[in-house]
């Protein structure tokens, strides 16, 4: 299967006199799964904005398979991005945009099916629990037919079995896409993770393992 590349590089961001990121080069590959850490306000949800093009920096290129891309929302099935807030309108009945999102019919069966959505199939986005609309959001970007899928802390509020199938359907999705993922629950970060990086200082570190992560104050020896 052909591959696909994401790059992304010169990202220069400021708020106002503040300096958040600084020269960024990141690279993502079909069949990648890049776990992005840092601290509260590192700049991460920035770095996926400006990836997905609803942020606009002082400098950034992005690239999809080599072609400059400043608005890779706009690209079809080039990249979609779940925002730490969702995206589902409350309105919305859970059916309809599952058939939405999800072109493939075994897809939407497999999601229609699911233990945690089945009994929802029939209600509107608004009554599921934040979890449950969270595990939604997470499913519908990684069946649908998108390369790249960019995920802003897709476990915070997700119970651990239904953590532990996210994990699975992202190793199972990420064979043909690109994914790159950010959370606090860092341990799931590390072990999901094909490349890990650090974002630190406005700057990306590559991560070799948890000690590199003791080493640069991530974490607490
Ligand atoms: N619209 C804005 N105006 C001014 N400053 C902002 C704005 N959005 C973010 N910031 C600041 O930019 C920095 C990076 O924010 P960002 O949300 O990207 O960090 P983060 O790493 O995702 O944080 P967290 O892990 O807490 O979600 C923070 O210091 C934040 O206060």
């Amino acid at each position: 299967m052909k591959k696909h590349k994401l790059e992304v590089d010169s990202i220069v961001l400021h708020y106002g006199q503040k300096s958040v990121l600084s020269d960024i080069y990141l690279k993502c590959e079909t069949g990648d799964i890049v776990g992005v850490l840092g601290r509260n306000g590192c700049g991460k949800s920035s770095l996926l904005k400006i990836i997905f093009g609803s942020l606009r920096s002082e400098h950034s290129s992005v690239r999809i398979n080599h072609r400059y891309t400043p608005c890779s929302f706009r690209e079809t099935n080039g990249v979609q991005y779940l925002p730490q807030n969702g995206y589902l309108t409350s309105a919305s009945k859970v059916e309809k945009v599952i058939k939405l999102f999800v072109l493939n019919k075994d897809h939407q069966q497999l999601i229609l099916s699911d233990r945690n959505i089945k009994s929802f199939r029939s209600a509107r986005v608004k009554e599921l629990s934040t979890g449950t609309r969270k595990f939604l959001e997470v499913m519908l970007l990684l069946y649908s037919e998108s390369k790249f899928v960019l995920l802003d802390e897709p476990f915070s509020g997700v119970s651990p079995i239904m953590i532990e199938q996210l994990f699975m359907h992202l190793k199972h999705q990420a064979k043909n896409k690109g994914v790159i993922i950010t959370d606090h629950l860092y341990e799931h970060i590390v072990d999901i993770s094909s490349k890990l990086m650090l974002l630190k200082d406005g700057r990306i570190l590559n991560i070799n393992g948890k000690e590199d992560l003791v080493e640069s104050g991530y974490l607490m020896d």
